[in-house]
């Protein structure tokens, strides 16, 4: 197999894994694909849902001639595991096929594998290639490598602002500041997203449903933080057919623990069916950094916050964004809530800069991607 076709075969590979996205965290997404001595496909897969079988496995499954593996190479775009998870170890079950060789795109840093299903398939004289189309694996599953490295979800703000920089009318109302094509493109992240966040005062005040309905796509959870944990129940978080995905964050102890009870909860008229997540308070709010530490481990890998204005800067401030995606509408409104206020910069030594940006237009307004 040429260096050429490696490549054409990982990235169909790629293309596989990538219709797992939203469905397999808080695993990776993986595809594979096998291709026999002769240099024809004879069976591809991908992982398709968190706990149902690997992508090796699915792509073997398709195999129909046995005979067709013998010499043949294997294709997958992260390192097969080595340990008993939800499923055997795929690096055996490759091991005990009479294939020739195995090309990884990526190693899986995750701590129960890490180079030990390379290092099994090379024990048993299996020919392991690793790193074709690595920057291409990395990229699709950033937010999950993100998590595996720092134990908290990749955190992607969206604000909508007019062109002066404010979120909301001085009476509080921001229906609509970005454009339709905007919103919808919004929703497709909705769909990819673990889950969707937003603030106390924009559940307050929006009563926003958080769902998507603009696309096509599977409903994320929603994670709201409450600190005082006062919200009213009526609002489309706590009581619309979502209800089990909603997750609140609250710094009240009390009330977080009557609500995990589940004989007491049961005893309410009225209770409430999604999680409680408590956190400390600090200042007066929730803490933010235990809050997204607490989501991880609620298997949320990706997260994408929907403001309002205190929660996006509080947490541009504590440096809990990965990505900004900021639309920019073609409108004025000369007051009412600035997009982000209180960061603490004083000079210009201290201002915060992107790493990279790129600019795009959807509908009427611009979109800056920056990555912080
Ligand atoms: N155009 C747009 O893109 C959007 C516009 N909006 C608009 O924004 C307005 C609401 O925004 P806003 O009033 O800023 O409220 P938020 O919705 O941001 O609510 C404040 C939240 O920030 C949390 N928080 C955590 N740490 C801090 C901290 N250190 N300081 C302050 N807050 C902290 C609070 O937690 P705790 O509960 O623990 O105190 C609370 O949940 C509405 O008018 C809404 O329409 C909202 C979203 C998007
Ligand atoms: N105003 C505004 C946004 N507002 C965000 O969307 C939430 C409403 O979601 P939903 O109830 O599902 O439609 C709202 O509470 C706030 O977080 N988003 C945008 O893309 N553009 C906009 O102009
Ligand atoms: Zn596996």
């Amino acid at each position: 197999m040429t260096a050429k076709q490696d490549k054409i075969w990982m990235q169909r590979a790629l293309s596989l894994a990538e219709k797992g996205r939203g469905y397999v965290s808080p695993n990776p997404m993986v595809g594979c694909v096998i291709v026999s001595e002769e240099g024809d496909v004879i069976g591809e897969g991908y992982h398709e849902r968190y706990g149902k079988a690997h992508a090796e496995v699915n792509a073997m499954n398709q195999v129909d001639d046995a005979d067709n593996l013998k010499n043949a190479t294997v294709y997958v775009t992260l390192e097969p595991c080595s340990h008993h998870g939800k499923t055997p170890p795929c690096a055996q079950m490759l091991a005990d096929k009479p294939i020739k060789r195995v090309v990884v795109a990526m190693k899986d840093p995750s701590e129960k594998v890490n180079g030990r299903g390379l290092e099994l398939l090379r024990n048993e004289g299996i020919d392991v290639d690793t790193g074709i189309l690595q920057k291409e694996a990395k990229e699709l599953n950033e937010c999950w490598l993100h998590y595996i490295e720092f134990n908290r979800p990749f955190i992607t703000l969206k604000i909508a602002q007019t062109a002066d920089g404010y979120i909301a009318a001085p009476n509080g109302d921001s229906k609509w500041i970005s454009s339709k094509e905007s919103r919808e493109k919004v929703h497709i992240w909705r769909s990819q997203n673990d889950a969707v966040m937003v603030g106390r005062n924009t559940a307050l005040h929006d009563n926003p449903s958080l769902t998507v309905r603009l696309v096509e796509g599977r409903q994320p959870k929603r994670v709201v933080i409450d600190g005082p944990f006062e919200l009213p129940r009526n609002l489309n978080l706590f009581s619309d057919q979502f209800e089990e995905k909603t997750i609140v964050i609250t710094h009240n102890r009390k009330k977080s623990k009557d609500e995990a009870d589940p004989m007491l909860k049961m005893l309410q008229s009225n209770y409430f069916r999604g999680e409680i997540i408590h956190v400390e308070k600090v200042n007066g709010h929730s803490r933010l950094k235990e809050g997204m530490r607490k989501l991880a481990d609620h298997g949320i890998t990706s997260l994408l916050v929907e403001g309002g204005q205190q929660l996006s800067s509080a947490l541009l401030k504590r440096g809990l964004v990965d990505r900004l995606q900021l639309f920019i509408a073609p409108k004025l409104l000369g007051g009412g809530t600035k997009s982000i206020v209180n960061l603490d910069i004083n000079r210009m030594e201290d201002i915060v800069p992107f790493r990279d940006h790129n600019w795009q237009q959807t509908g009427q307004d611009i979109l800056l991607t920056a990555n912080l």
